[in-house]
């Protein structure tokens, strides 16, 4: 193996640890958002109100979208669609 070679595979190897950091914060994040989420919808439903809110299911994903595109849309209604369980 050349010198190069040694010290890119050095770096994905750090920059891997760096991903997989990341992804445990995503998932925590994604977790305690859920949390959130559910306590909203019990609160609501407590209180008479409707379980989902499609205007601010709207500013979420608008938000996502603009953040991040397309993709950030799909990825905003992944994370409602989570938080709606069975319809
Ligand atoms: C959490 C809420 O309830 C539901 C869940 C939402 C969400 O996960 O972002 C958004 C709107 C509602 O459909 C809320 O009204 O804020």
């Amino acid at each position: 193996m050349t010198t190069a070679s040694t010290a890119a595979d050095e770096r994905i190897a750090e920059l891997r640890g760096e991903i997989d950091a990341c992804d445990a914060e995503i998932v925590r994040l994604v977790q305690h958002r859920l949390a959130v989420s559910q306590e909203i919808g019990e609160l609501r439903r407590a209180t008479g109100g409707t379980r989902l809110s499609l205007s601010r299911e709207q500013q979420v994903l608008a938000r996502y979208q603009d953040a991040l595109g397309p993709d950030g849309a799909t990825l905003g209604l992944v994370l409602l669609r989570q938080g709606r369980g069975r319809l």
